[in-house]
């Protein structure tokens, strides 16, 4: 196993020299990546790079074959995506997973209450998410009934609604419209600043990854080929190398 040349932050999510590997081969080999509170990093690269299997590995869903796992200085490798969950890692996922047979507020209120609050301290907390990212309106309606672009929506107020110190989103501007794009741009912006938490922003749609991200982590066949600054990276040989013939959004 690498060691680790520095020690992990203690109030970082990190992962260190982690390599996956699947029947031999490595999905990821040899990376690392810390989130800190407040910022948000962009997790980028061409279909089949490995990010899902990264984002796995730091929500306890994937344990990787070599390396290791931090949460706040805490040696997480092995723990449970709940036990992860629980530390304060929250995730969204490409394809959505809401209970769509309860409205929208008791699909944010499980949440709460999963993170520990009380009946009547969960729905507070839920109604008020729900406001903040423009569901108040909908809350009894059945999740399912939703429009894609506000189940979405719903998803991220699900991982708000466990009071998480670090939000893991999964290509979540996927299939919107420019003006919904915008729309939840302001949303996953004010995270930070509103919520506290750290933010790895999985994300097809250059526009919405280059607006948002205080840093890129670029990743190609598994291995991190950049990290920097957004205007920096995109200016990178390789990063365009690794784009080249991918659609990007201007
Ligand atoms: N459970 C698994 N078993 C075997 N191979 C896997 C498994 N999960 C992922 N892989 C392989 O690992 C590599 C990285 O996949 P991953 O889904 O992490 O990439 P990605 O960057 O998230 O891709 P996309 O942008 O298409 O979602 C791919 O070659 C994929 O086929």
């Amino acid at each position: 196993m690498n060691a680790s040349p520095h020690p992990p932050a203690a109030d970082a999510l990190s992962i260190s020299s982690v390599t996956v590997r699947f029947q031999g081969l490595a999905a990821i080999s040899d990376c690392t990546l810390s989130l800190a509170p407040r910022e948000i990093v962009g997790l980028v690269g061409p279909n089949g790079a490995g990010k899902t299997t990264l984002v796995n590995v730091l929500t306890g869903f994937q344990k990787p074959t070599e390396g290791s796992l931090h949460i706040e200085g805490r040696d997480a490798l092995g723990w449970s995506p709940a036990k992860v969950r629980g530390a304060g890692v929250a995730r969204t996922f490409q394809a959505g997973r809401l209970f769509g047979n309860l409205s929208v507020l008791e699909n944010a209120q499980v949440s709460a209450i999963a993170s520990g609050l009380g009946k009547r301290a969960a729905r507070v907390r839920a109604e008020a998410i729900l406001e903040e990212v423009g569901l108040s309106q909908a809350h009894d309606q059945q999740a399912a009934s939703l429009p894609y672009t506000d189940q979405r929506r719903l998803d991220i107020a699900r991982a708000l609604c466990s009071q998480p110190k670090f939000m893991l989103l999964d290509e979540p501007a996927a299939g919107m419209s420019d003006s919904e794009c915008e729309d939840l741009m302001a949303i996953i912006r004010s995270l930070p600043e509103r919520y506290g938490c750290g933010v790895l922003l999985i994300e097809h749609n250059m526009h919405v990854v280059m607006s948002l991200s205080d840093r890129l982590h670029v990743l190609d066949g598994g291995r991190t080929i950049i990290t920097g600054l957004p205007e920096e990276v995109s200016r990178h040989e390789a990063f365009l190398k690794a784009y080249l013939g991918e659609e990007i959004a201007a």
